[in-house]
């Protein structure tokens, strides 16, 4: 085969002109000044669109009590996302018995955050099962990354395989968080439920989470509610947002 043979076959393989057809044309349809940039640009979507769909990660961080659990399952139950709780992974391991069950144990109780290298197996372990039996493509994933390691350890496994549409942070006060929990806790069976570890929970997310939230911020990733409101005002800003970040994956994507 010639060399121009060649590269007939290939363009014609790959559909080379019609994809070029279609980058010149939304040039000359904007008469931009910088057709190359606008050709580049169209070329990179519909690349991107012509890949298989990467799921969504929406992270979600707050305070102990700030209602990330209780907005999660209203984003499930309307938006259709799966909902992957850090913290409820870790208690379910730590039943297993295991040493590293009673490390978990020991952690909670602490209000310490447990190494990236336990919870990031459980979650992906999580985010795989979801997308393999039900080809799920959105996932909220509460309470990670809770401080430096977690965000290292989710950078260095996951990376840009899954993509990170946003992060929803609930702010609410102190004083209201001790309150809730105190009540959450004449029910919950929590170990962490109690004065002691609350305030230990307070002071790992100050000192701990903190940092990251101001890390994504930076990132203008960060999407923040004022969580102190009733669960519905809470939810009408939430579902709002939620609905954006989706909006914007399924026409990117
Ligand atoms: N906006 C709200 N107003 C009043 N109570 C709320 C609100 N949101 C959640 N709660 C209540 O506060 C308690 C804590 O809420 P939730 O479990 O959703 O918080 P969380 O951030 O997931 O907590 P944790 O990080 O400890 O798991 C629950 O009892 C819940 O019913
Ligand atoms: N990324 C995480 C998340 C949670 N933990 C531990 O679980 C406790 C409870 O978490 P909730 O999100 O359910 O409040 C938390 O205080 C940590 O001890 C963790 O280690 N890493």
């Amino acid at each position: 085969m010639s060399l121009a043979e060649d590269v007939n076959a290939y363009m014609h393989a790959h559909n080379i002109l019609e994809i070029t057809q279609a980058a010149i044309k939304s040039a000359v349809k904007q008469r931009s000044p910088t057709p190359a940039q606008v050709m580049a640009e169209h070329l990179l979507a519909a690349h991107r669109k012509s890949q298989p769909k990467r799921p969504l990660v929406a992270f979600v961080l707050g305070g102990p009590g700030a209602g990330k659990g209780t907005q999660c399952a209203k984003i499930v139950e309307s938006l259709g996302f799966v909902h992957l709780s850090a913290g409820d992974l870790l208690r379910e391991e730590r039943k297993s018995g295991s040493a590293q069950g009673a490390m978990i144990d020991e952690f909670i109780k602490e209000g310490k955050i447990v190494p990236v290298e336990v919870t990031i197996k459980l979650l992906l372990a999580a985010i795989e099962k979801a997308d393999r039996l039900h080809n799920s493509k959105l996932f909220l994933v509460d309470g990670f990354p809770r401080n430096t390691n977690n965000l290292a350890g989710w950078q260095k496994t996951v990376g840009d395989t899954l993509l990170l549409g946003g992060v929803l942070v609930y702010n609410v006060e102190e004083r209201i968080l001790e309150e809730r929990l105190l009540e959450r806790g004449k029910s919950s069976g929590r170990t962490d439920d109690n004065i002691e570890s609350i305030k230990k929970r307070f002071n790992t997310f100050k000192s701990e989470t903190t940092p990251v939230i101001e890390y994504y911020k930076c990132l203008d990733l960060v999407h923040e509610f004022d969580g102190a409101r009733s669960i519905d005002e809470v939810w009408t800003d939430t579902k709002s947002t939620v609905q954006a970040m989706v909006a914007k994956y399924e026409s990117e994507n």
